[in-house]
């Protein structure tokens, strides 16, 4: 097995520029790609789970234009190229979900399909509402989960359309971007269960306005699709992606964890990513943060004893940056308890088992449940000789690099699966953090 090692380092300090958002990118390829016109994106993150969104939008039939470093889309107006094909989406939920929806609303005959822990990753509570409408989705293997084929349906839109909200906010992502394209009346989704996630779908919303379609928000519970003329999105010209706000949170913790000072740039106070909240639960923890319109830096911490303090913290609106936060109380005073995080069972890995099993490697104590992790730091700090695993989760890889400025060198096992998000991780992280 492939492995990395790294510290332990005396400080962490200097600038990094942020790759592209990963959730903003899947979302303007897709809509771009739907549009009429053509569209510029600035910005754009080059890592796996784009990369499978670029390749499938490829396989439809759409044109993208990548040669003078922005990508170019050109909309196929609503009308995919291809009604045929075989994509393939890796472990992208952002990809998968999404486009399942377009192309079954679309009709086509297609098969979606990715690497076998996507199989593992539910996909039901989407097919329910694209069933609603009449959509023909089938599992070619086990309910609820992909292999997808889709084929033709007779889409009705005049019935109220419900997706539950509470096991992933991606399903009424899906719903909503791809529902506009056959609006000829005004379409209501409504959200059962409590809405997880909610600022992805602030996202969501704020872009599907630049594209031209401006739904209504009805507190969370229902949302309102305006009726159009089944040609509901055009192209905004050029679009900038901002850097991405998760990938930013292991800079920040650095700096929170060390002296700093540590910026990043590409994201700042105006960002539309829930992630940078945060920053908000650093600086809770007692860190020195600042921010900007396009930046954000992290100085240390501003407390009396000179250490992050230990929180509690729900951490529903921010799934991603909180596994962050859950290595960043490895260097804190007093447990920290996260709680809302029931849906990281449901992602790359069981991220619930893994950061547990991972933090008591280190030393750490570690009580976990359903929907929780309390994490109290090490008395005596520890490293693995086999190494920290990373379960073919991103998170997990970057997340415990954050452990080599502890006392102990410490070795990550399998560190190319960052590459799903930020394939330059551990170049940029050896660049602010240095070793003895
Ligand atoms: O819509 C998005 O871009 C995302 C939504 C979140 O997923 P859930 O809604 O499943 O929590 C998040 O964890 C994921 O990385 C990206
Ligand atoms: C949950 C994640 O990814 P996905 O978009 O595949 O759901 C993630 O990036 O942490």
């Amino acid at each position: 097995m492939e492995f990395i090692e790294l510290g332990p380092c005396i400080k962490a300090e200097g600038t990094v520029a942020l790759p592209g958002s990963k959730s903003i990118s899947n979302r303007v390829l897709l809509l771009s790609a739907l549009a009429s016109g053509a569209t510029r994106l600035k910005g754009l993150l080059d890592a796996d789970d784009t990369q499978v969104m670029r390749a499938a939008l490829k396989t439809l039939g759409i044109k993208i234009d990548e040669t003078d470093g922005d990508c170019v889309v050109q909309g196929c107006a609503g009308r995919l190229p291809n009604q045929q094909a075989d994509l393939f989406m890796g472990n992208a939920g952002t990809a998968i979900r999404p486009l399942t929806a377009a192309l079954a609303i679309l009709g086509g005959d297609y098969r979606l399909h990715g690497v076998p822990r996507m199989h593992e990753r539910p996909i039901g509570d989407l097919v329910d509402g694209l069933r609603m409408v009449g959509a023909q989705v089938a599992y070619e293997q086990q309910e609820g989960y992909p292999p997808l084929k889709i084929s033709q349906g007779q889409i009705r839109t005049n019935e109220l359309i419900k997706v539950r909200g509470d096991v992933s906010s991606q399903f009424l992502t899906a719903l909503l971007m791809s529902l506009p394209l056959v609006a000829k009346n005004e379409i209501c989704i409504e959200v059962i269960g409590e809405l997880i996630s909610k600022p992805y779908i602030a996202i969501t919303l704020k872009l599907m306005k630049r594209f031209g379609v401006d739904v209504r928000n009805d507190n969370w519970q229902k949302f309102y699709i305006p009726a159009n003329g089944g040609q509901p999105y055009s192209s905004p010209g050029t679009l900038y992606v901002e850097g991405d706000a998760s990938s930013a949170s292991y800079f920040l913790a650095a700096g929170a964890i060390s002296q700093g000072p540590v910026r990043v740039t590409g994201v700042g106070r105006n960002s539309i990513q829930g992630d940078v909240a945060f920053a908000e639960a650093l600086n809770q923890m007692g860190a020195n943060v600042m921010a900007g319109d396009d930046w954000i830096e992290v100085r240390g911490v501003d407390t009396p004893s000179g250490k992050l303090q230990g929180i509690e913290l729900n951490c529903l609106a921010i799934p991603d940056a909180a596994m962050t936060l859950a290595v960043a109380a490895l260097f804190a005073e007093g447990s920290t308890k996260l709680t809302g995080i029931a849906s990281w069972k449901v992602k790359e890995t069981d991220r619930i088992a893994a950061m547990a099993n991972e933090l008591r490697k280190v030393g750490a104590m570690v009580d976990s449940g359903d929907d929780y992790i309390q994490i109290t730091p090490p008395k005596h700090w520890q490293s693995p000789v086999q190494g920290i695993d990373t379960y073919d989760d991103h998170r997990m890889a970057m997340c415990f690099s954050l452990a080599a400025l502890g006392p102990l060198r410490i070795r990550i096992n399998d560190p190319a699966c960052v590459a799903k998000t930020f394939p330059e991780y551990f170049k940029e992280f050896s660049q602010i953090a240095k070793s003895i």
